[in-house]
């Protein structure tokens, strides 16, 4: 109606205004369906040339195929699913096929692009280690209203080449290790608001979402890794302003474009929430940044030192810039580049590390035995006294790599429960190579313009061919040595935080903040799931309710990386 009015008032009349509306509706429609097309005989084309695909059809793609896989799982299930399922039934899905096929050929169209990924782990490492693929046009748009594209998981060639070097000093492992003391203030802080919760005598506490906890505390450690305890400091009376944008840009992200989020995505009020929140973090780190800026310059001291927080980095890596003429640091790039660099860094580290922490303490709580030896390495490695983890770990901060079976727990919860992969995009003249020994020896696999390539780690994190006892949780498969014992986690096959150059910038820092937050909380709290008592809260108690692969916990959540479902509710006592 509003369009109506607009032409109407533009001075045509009712009949020329019915007339355009009707064109430019008629122009979506036909360009859809000319799209639709294009897609459809890309996959009939696939198929023509001998290439192994699903079951296609000219009206759904593989829309009715995914909705049958996806039939029995929650209706909150998380997407990374779906390829779990698909090579769970290769042989039933691909009935053509005497072998699993390399590559998965993907049409969900109208509501995604022609996707593309690996059935084989060979497959991954051709298109992340052996040819860096460039990001998927799809992550930028994703990331533009937070980072306008300046932030390093966006930028591509020589410009991503020269910032990750220069950021990666301040995310290297000695780097982290000498910042864990500064560091731990914030797992404390984490670790108090736990204790509040804690029942005592043995009593367990209410029930509350372990995952809002874990997301605060990630959120926490990004501000105060990334700036460092001096420059945090004059950040601390905006920060909450700050998180709160952040969230609400993220929450507002439309990940995939397509025709049934075309009003949501072009709303005026979304892209006004996104301005406003862009121009929040803006004012808030305009401050901060320009002053630590006005300090390096002045000191030239501290301007020729190795960089030890990620904003002296940055800054360091701006002053360069303005040296060779390539900006000038008065102007909105500078601050334009540093927020789009703390947004991104914001993104990456916040959900993803929360998520992990909640999988590792789900899993110890459903396996006591090692849980037991986590807690018997603590007091081996930091002393018989939990209460003395933070103080021991201050003084001797290199304590937190003898931590080898904590270490290991961790990689193998990583690897049941997966959650975020690389998102690449096909380039022209490139193709797949079928792997030595696959049945698809040497064979070609596309992979050039308009695909999407998703590394599809979670499935191949849980691939029975690569991973013995592939449902069972066995962390000492992470300690074995020799290559030859058919546990021995296979060659590139670990991917949680992706391989090859692109890979995750922040893995080591998550790391630490993992294991930090586990030697704080282990040995002092007990915990467990706690679903009667938030159903009871929210009156769903007696009432049928969803799971996947026999446990109320898992992936949840739209497009996003995947939360716990319902963020994991749990209760915690004091240990005994
Ligand atoms: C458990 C926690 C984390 C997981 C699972 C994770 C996972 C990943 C993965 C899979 C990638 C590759 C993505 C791609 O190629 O598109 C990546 C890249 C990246 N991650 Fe992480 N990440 C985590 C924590 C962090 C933290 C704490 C930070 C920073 C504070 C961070 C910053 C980044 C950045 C900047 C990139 C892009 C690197 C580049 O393109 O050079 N991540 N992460």
């Amino acid at each position: 109606m509003a369009l109506l009015a607009a032409i109407k008032d533009a001075g045509l009349g009712t009949r020329h205004a019915a007339l355009a509306i009707a064109f430019l509706l008629g122009s979506v429609i036909a360009h859809y369906l000319f799209r639709g097309y294009q897609v459809r005989k890309t996959f009939k084309d696939l198929e023509k040339q001998g290439i192994p695909i699903m079951k296609h059809s000219w009206i759904l793609g593989h829309l009715e195929i995914v909705g049958r896989l996806l039939k029995d799982l929650p209706s909150d299930a998380h997407g990374n699913y779906l390829p779990i399922l698909i090579l769970e039934n290769w042989r039933e899905l691909f009935p053509q096929c005497e072998n699993r096929p390399p590559v998965l050929y993907l049409d969900m169209w109208p509501f995604a692009q022609p996707f593309l990924l690996p059935l084989l782990l060979p497959i991954a490492v051709q298109f992340t280690q052996d040819h860096s693929l460039p990001k998927a046009h799809e992550q930028n748009k994703i990331l533009q209203p937070l980072t306008k594209n300046k932030d390093l998981s966006t930028m591509d060639g020589n410009e991503w080449k020269v910032w990750r070097k220069r950021l990666n000093v301040g995310f290297s492992i000695q780097n982290i290790t000498n910042r864990i003391p500064d560091m731990l203030d914030e797992v404390e802080k984490f670790y108090d608001k736990l204790e509040a919760k804690a029942g005592r005598n043995g009593e367990w506490g209410p029930v509350f979402q372990m995952e809002l906890q874990t997301t605060k505390l990630a959120m926490d450690m990004i501000f105060r890794f990334f700036f460092g305890k001096q420059v945090h400091a004059r950040l601390a009376h905006v920060q909450p302003a700050l998180e709160d944008a952040v969230m609400d840009t993220i929450r507002r992200f439309v990940f995939f474009h397509h025709i049934g989020n075309f009003l949501v995505e072009h709303s005026p009020w979304r892209k006004f929430k996104l301005w406003k929140n862009y121009q929040t973090l803006m004012a808030g780190l305009g401050p901060v940044l320009q002053q630590r800026l006005g300090e390096l310059t002045a000191d030239d001291k501290s301007r020729a030192k190795v960089a030890d927080t990620v904003v002296d980095a940055l800054i360091q890596g701006v002053m360069e810039d303005r040296d060779a003429g390539l900006v000038n640091t008065s102007d909105r790039d500078f601050l334009e580049l540093a927020v789009g660099q703390v947004g991104m860094f914001i993104f990456a580290g916040h959900d993803t590390t929360a998520s992990a922490i909640c999988w590792v303490l789900h899993l110890l709580s459903k396996h006591p035995e090692v849980l037991e030896k986590v807690r018997a390495e603590h007091d081996a490695v930091l002393g018989p006294d939990p209460n003395a983890a933070a103080s021991v770990l201050r003084a001797k901060p290199e304590l937190i790599n003898a931590l080898t079976y904590t270490n290991a727990v961790m990689k193998e919860a990583m690897r049941v429960h997966t959650n975020v992969g690389t998102m690449r995009r096909g380039e022209p003249g490139f193709y797949l190579t079928g792997p030595a020994g696959s049945g698809y020896d040497g064979v070609k696999f596309p992979c050039g313009e308009g695909w999407v390539v998703w590394d599809n780690t979670f499935a191949l994190h849980r691939d029975p061919e690569q991973w013995p006892r592939v449902h069972e949780f066995i962390p000492e498969r992470f300690l074995i040595t020799d290559e030859n014992d058919p546990m021995h986690p296979p060659k590139n096959g670990w991917r949680f935080f992706e391989l090859g150059p692109r890979n995750c910038i922040g893995q080591h820092l998550a790391m630490v903040e993992i294991k930090m937050a586990l030697v704080l909380v282990l040995r002092r709290l007990d915990l467990e799931a706690a679903w009667d008592e938030w159903d009871a809260k929210r009156a769903l108690k007696g009432k049928k309710t969803p799971m996947i692969w026999g446990d109320r916990c898992y992936h949840a959540g739209g497009e996003s990386p995947p939360h716990v479902k319902d963020h994991m509710p749990v209760r915690i006592r004091l240990r005994q």
